[in-house]
């Protein structure tokens, strides 16, 4: 039996592309800008993770975009975001925000401190109708709601205790506290993509993978370890237990059609 890592698809933190400039430095989970790789150019209909750090008073200036569901979510810090529609707001740790690209907008991210970084991820999600009416959401989840349990971000049924893309997603966020455990569970014809904010996990089977009951000396280990920026995705129907390992554990599951 082969070890559980060699069947899996896991996608290392430091196998991501890099974008490193004097105000910013970017990972990239999947091809954005220079950084093109065939074997990463989506999961489903999850185009762009990057992980950003933004330096204080810095930021990405006004540019367009068209036909996109941008979502941003702070890990640390603070984003002001302008649009054409005449949004204008200020999100931090705890506010999601989307906007609806649709048939064209024009916006800028900025981080407004003078002295902190800004942390946080911009993730892109093809939408599923070409042509929408330009949008924008926010909402905030608060710390508590979060902790030790799934709480859903994103819902593919419409919720006044959730946000609605343009897409078959459902995102759920949870904090770990250390030691406490959680299940992730990709159904049948869906599609996982586990992403580790911060902190770090162990995955485990359920039920055990059969190479930790083998009967040879030199048993493979039954779980893997996942760190901040490291991912998970899942295409066959199976259920593991995820243990937090360390302090500030947050996770993203993105549930995909
Ligand atoms: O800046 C562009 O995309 C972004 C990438 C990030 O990692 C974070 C962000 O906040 C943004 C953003 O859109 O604000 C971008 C994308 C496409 C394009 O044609 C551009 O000129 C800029």
């Amino acid at each position: 039996m082969k070890d559980l890592t060699a069947q899996l698809d896991i996608r290392r933190a430091g196998t991501r592309g890099i974008t490193q400039i004097d105000w910013l430095q970017s990972h990239h989970a999947f091809s954005f800008g220079h950084y093109q790789n065939a074997k990463r150019n989506n999961f489903r209909a999850l185009r762009v993770l990057n992980e950003d750090i933004v330096s204080p008073d810095q930021g990405f200036g006004e540019h367009p975009h068209a036909n996109m569901e941008i979502i941003s979510w702070v890990l640390q810090g603070q984003l002001e975001h302008a649009d054409s529609t005449h949004q204008h707001h200020i999100i931090a740790p705890g506010d999601l925000q989307i906007m609806t690209a649709g048939q064209g907008i024009r916006h800028s991210e900025f981080n407004p401190s003078k002295t902190d970084p800004a942390h946080f991820l911009q993730i892109w999600v093809t939408p599923n109708k070409l042509n929408l009416t330009p949008a924008y959401q926010q909402k905030h989840f608060s710390q508590e709601s979060r902790q030790d349990h799934w709480l859903p971000l994103i819902t593919t049924t419409p919720s006044s205790d959730t946000l609605t893309i343009n897409q078959d997603l459902n995102l759920y966020i949870t904090d770990l506290t250390p030691g406490h455990s959680i299940p992730l569970i990709n159904q049948p014809s869906r599609h996982t993509y586990l992403h580790i904010n911060t902190g770090s996990i162990t995955l485990t089977p359920s039920p055990p993978h059969p190479s930790s009951s083998s009967s040879t000396s030199v048993a493979a280990p039954n779980f893997i370890t996942l760190s901040a920026g490291d991912a998970l995705a899942l295409s066959t129907p199976t259920q593991f237990t995820l243990t937090s390992t360390a302090p500030n554990t947050q996770l993203l599951h993105f549930d995909l059609d």
